[in-house]
C-alpha cells in the first residue's frame, strides 16, 4: 500500500447499521411520492436541513416519522439495495444489519413486508455487491418488554437470515434488566445477542447488559470510558464495541470528533470497531467514519488495520469465513 492509498477503505465488517437509518432524503421523497404519503417537507433539500439534532431523542423522532414512506416490500428492497451499493464502495464486505420490526408493526406494516422486502435485496447482495448480509431485529426499549417476548417466536421464522437480536432506542431510564427474559429466551434459541448501551446511558448499563442480557457485543459503549472498572472488564473479556463516531457527534454525545474516545479505547486495548449507525442522518457511511476519525484523531495505518481486524473478529461469521476476511486485511496492509 502506497502513502497515497493511506486512506483507501480496508475490507471491513459493518456491525452497527440500522437499515432505516440509511434512508437518504432523495429516496424518502421518491418513496413518499410512489406511496402517496404526505411529508411535512417540501423536497430533499428541506428534508436534509432537518437532519440536525440536539440529542438521541430529537433524531429518533424524525427517524420514526420518516419510516411512514416505507410501505411495500419493494420499498424495503430499494432501501437495502441503495445501502449495499454505497457500503460496497466503502470497503464493507459483510454487514450484520439492524431492523426495527416493532416500529413497522406499530404503523400497520406486517413483518412479511419488512423481511421479504429486505430478504430480496440481501439474497443477491453477495453476487451483485460482494457483500454478505445477515439481519438482527432489535427491540425498542421504550415499549413493553412483554411485547418483545411475544414477537420473538415470530422472528424465529426468518432464520437463517435472522441471526440475533438487539436492543435500541432511547436508553435513559430503560435499563437493560427490563429485557432479561426475552434475551434469555433468544439465547435458548441459539440467537446472538447485542444491545445499545453506554451511548447516552451510563457505564452501569454496559455492565448490566453484559450481566443480565448476556450480550456478545456492546453497541456504542463510549460512556464505558467514564468507569475504569468497566474498561478493565471490557479489555479482559475482549468484548467488542461497535463505535459510531459521526453518530456520537451528530447526537451531541461528543462535542467534536477530535474529542472522540475511539483512540483512547484502542490505547486501552479494547476491541473497538468503527461503524456508521444511521449514515443517511449523520453524514457518512462506514469509510467516511473511518476517514473522519483518522484525520481528527491522527490514527495510524496500523490502528486502521486493527479496526478492520477487530470487525472481523467481532462478526458472527463462521470461523473459516472470518479467517478468509482477516487474510484479505493482511494482504491489503502488510504488517510493519
Ligand atoms: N443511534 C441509535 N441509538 C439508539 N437507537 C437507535 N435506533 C436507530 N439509531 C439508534
Ligand atoms: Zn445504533
Amino acid at each position: 500500500m502506497s502513502p497515497d492509498d493511506e486512506l483507501a477503505p480496508l475490507p471491513t465488517a459493518e456491525l452497527h447499521l440500522h437499515i432505516e437509518g440509511t434512508l437518504e432524503p432523495e429516496l424518502a421523497v421518491a418513496l413518499a411520492a410512489r406511496n402517496r404519503v404526505r411529508l411535512r417537507f417540501d423536497g430533499p433539500e428541506e428534508l436534509r436541513r432537518a437532519y440536525r439534532f440536539s440529542d438521541l431523542q430529537s433524531f429518533l423522532d424524525l427517524y420514526y416519522e420518516l419510516m411512514a414512506v416505507l410501505q411495500r416490500p419493494e420499498d424495503f428492497t430499494d432501501l437495502a439495495e441503495a445501502y449495499l451499493r454505497t457500503a460496497a464502495a466503502q470497503g464493507v464486505r459483510h454487514a450484520e444489519v439492524f431492523v426495527d420490526p416493532q416500529a413497522h408493526l406499530a404503523r400497520g406494516v406486517p413483518l412479511e413486508v419488512v423481511f421479504e422486502g429486505l430478504g430480496e435485496a440481501f439474497a443477491t447482495a453477495e453476487e451483485r455487491h460482494g457483500v454478505s448480509v445477515a439481519l438482527i431485529p432489535c427491540f425498542l426499549r421504550e415499549r413493553d418488554p412483554a411485547e418483545a417476548e411475544e414477537l420473538l417466536p415470530r422472528l424465529l421464522r426468518y432464520r437463517p437470515l435472522v441471526i440475533g437480536i438487539g436492543l435500541v432506542s432511547a436508553e435513559t431510564g430503560r435499563p437493560p434488566e427490563l429485557f432479561e427474559r426475552v434475551f434469555a429466551r433468544a439465547a435458548d434459541e441459539g440467537l446472538h445477542r447485542v444491545a445499545h448501551a453506554g451511548e447516552e446511558g451510563p457505564a452501569e448499563y454496559v455492565t448490566a447488559a453484559l450481566d443480565h442480557l448476556g450480550i456478545e457485543r456492546v453497541d456504542h459503549g463510549i460512556r464505558s470510558m467514564e468507569d475504569p472498572s468497566v474498561v478493565a472488564r471490557l479489555r479482559a473479556e475482549q468484548v467488542p464495541l461497535t463505535v459510531c463516531p459521526l453518530s456520537n457527534v451528530a447526537l451531541r454525545g461528543v462535542d467534536r470528533l477530535a474529542d472522540h474516545p475511539l483512540k483512547a479505547m484502542l490505547d486501552a486495548g479494547l476491541a473497538a470497531t468503527v461503524n456508521s449507525d444511521d449514515p443517511a442522518y449523520f453524514g457518512g457511511y462506514l469509510h467516511d467514519n473511518v476517514a473522519a476519525v483518522t484525520r481528527a484523531l491522527g490514527l495510524t495505518l496500523d490502528e486502521r488495520r486493527r479496526l478492520a481486524e477487530n470487525s472481523w473478529r467481532a462478526s458472527f461469521l463462521p470461523a473459516a469465513e472470518r479467517d478468509r476476511h482477516l487474510a484479505a486485511v493482511a494482504a491489503a496492509v502488510p504488517q510493519s
